[in-house]
């Protein structure tokens, strides 16, 4: 028997998002989620895909950290007959957000791969620690299988030099590898090639701005199925409000902090990547409650709101001059895919841009890509579902297996 499923971890911060898969159509077997990991309100949401009657299972309680949450994971794969012992599991698909320069294609993990991956938690101290965990637990529970990692940053690497560095010191830049990486990678490819897809031309053909409005956010310019620049920067701090994170700030502002408010270098990282964007504005991150918020007529998710869109705003005309000629504009992720008001706000105004929404089709709930512009909108705007673990499971079976599916 040829094995052709892929298992792929997404493991945040604080959650593990996972499906596995089967290659051969791409279709879900089982998917989950396990949240607020590291708190005593722990949450595992199970749903297997595959057999009869199957429904979605739910537990809560505490799971300590990354590595007792994989364990749990397997455990709820193997009561559905799912288990990682199966001989039909090709390989473990692992989401690693930073991959530094090195890391433009995905890569099965090796010890030296792995300490590269370490090397780089100082630039995504809220994401590879966890990645590693993941990669760990799933090689001590299948050290025969290949672990293969796919790399926020791999598709940001085709960025110009112009877009990638930062207007400081060349020599100071390049001892510390510092320059602009973006992440979200794995979605604004995938999303602006389903861009691409919708409107009936080849990737080649289009240039999109994709803008991944998730908890972390980020928006991107690909040009002919190409990353030209993109908002997140040496780390995910940079660009887009969103949902704990400032995003763009003038950089005296840490050193402000440090002089006259004598923060330390973590307390203002603390500041800035958990207590800032959303919930540093009005004290919440998720966008329904701030919509509900705004509709009972609360200032302060008012303001946070218009922050929001108004940054989102200023990155839609700045890539719209970056590409010159723009065919479409892809919302998704969380806030993307669901928040009608969000992109009714971001597009408002720039008619003269050749942007105009259908505000009904705007409103209409759906899981399925669409348009939501009018028919004579010179720019397509789109809502386009992201499915990072597809495109890490393809890219995952492509490198382990690349003649299985034939
Ligand atoms: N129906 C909705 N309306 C508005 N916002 C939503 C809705 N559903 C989800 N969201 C937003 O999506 C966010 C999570 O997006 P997601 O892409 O899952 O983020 P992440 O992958 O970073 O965890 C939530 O914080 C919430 O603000
Ligand atoms: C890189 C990043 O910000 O990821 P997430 O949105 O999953 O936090
Ligand atoms: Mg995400």
């Amino acid at each position: 028997m040829t094995a052709t499923r892929v298992l792929v971890l997404n493991s945040g911060s604080s959650s593990v998002k996972y499906q596995l898969l089967d290659m051969r159509d791409g279709s879900r077997l089982a998917v989950g989620l396990v949240e607020r990991i590291g708190e005593e309100t722990s949450r595992l949401v199970h749903t297997p895909l595959a057999g009869e009657g199957s429904a979605k299972r739910e537990r809560t309680g505490p799971i300590a950290d990354h590595e007792a949450a994989l364990k749990a994971v397997a455990d709820e794969l193997d009561a559905d007959g799912l288990g990682l012992d199966s001989p039909e599991l090709a390989a473990i698909g692992h989401r690693v957000v930073h991959g530094g320069l090195r890391f433009t294609e995905p890569t099965v993990v090796d010890d030296e791969v792995l300490a590269e991956i370490e090397r780089l938690v100082p630039v995504a101290p809220l994401h590879n620690p966890a990645n590693i965990t993941g990669i760990r637990t799933a090689q001590a529970l299948r050290p025969d299988l290949p672990q293969v990692a796919v790399f926020d940053t791999a598709f940001h690497t085709t960025m110009p030099e112009s877009a990638a560095r930062y207007a400081i010191d060349t020599e100071v830049a390049d001892a510390h590898r510092i320059r602009r990486y973006g992440f979200h990678g794995t979605s604004h490819a995938y999303v602006s090639r389903e861009t691409a897809r919708l409107l009936g031309k080849a990737p080649e053909d289009v240039n999109v701005i994709v803008l991944h409005l998730g908890n972390g956010a980020s928006a991107s310019a690909v040009r002919g199925g190409k990353c030209v620049d993109t908002s997140m920067g040496l780390t995910p701090l940079e660009g887009l409000v969103m949902g704990t994170r400032s995003g763009d700030v003038d950089p005296a502002v840490t050193f402000h902090l440090q002089r006259v408010a004598g923060m330390s270098t973590d307390e203002i990282d603390v500041l800035l990547n958990k207590k800032s964007g959303l919930v540093g504005l009005c004290g919440d991150n998720d966008m329904r409650e701030i919509r509900r918020r705004i509709e009972e007529g609360d200032e302060r998710a008012r303001l946070a709101f218009d922050i929001y869109i108004h940054r989102l705003k200023k990155y839609i005309g700045a890539y719209y001059a970056v590409l010159g000629r723009v065919d479409a504009i892809a919302f998704t992720a969380g806030v993307g895919e669901n928040a009608a008001p969000v992109r009714q706000a971001a597009v408002a105004g720039l008619e003269e841009l050749g942007l105009a929404l259908d505000a009904a089709l705007n409103e209409e709930r759906s899981d399925e890509a669409r348009i939501v512009s009018t028919p004579y909108a010179r720019v397509a705007v789109a809502v386009v579902p992201t499915d990072e673990e597809l495109e890490i499971a393809r890219q995952t079976i492509a490198l382990v297996a690349p003649n299985s599916l034939d």
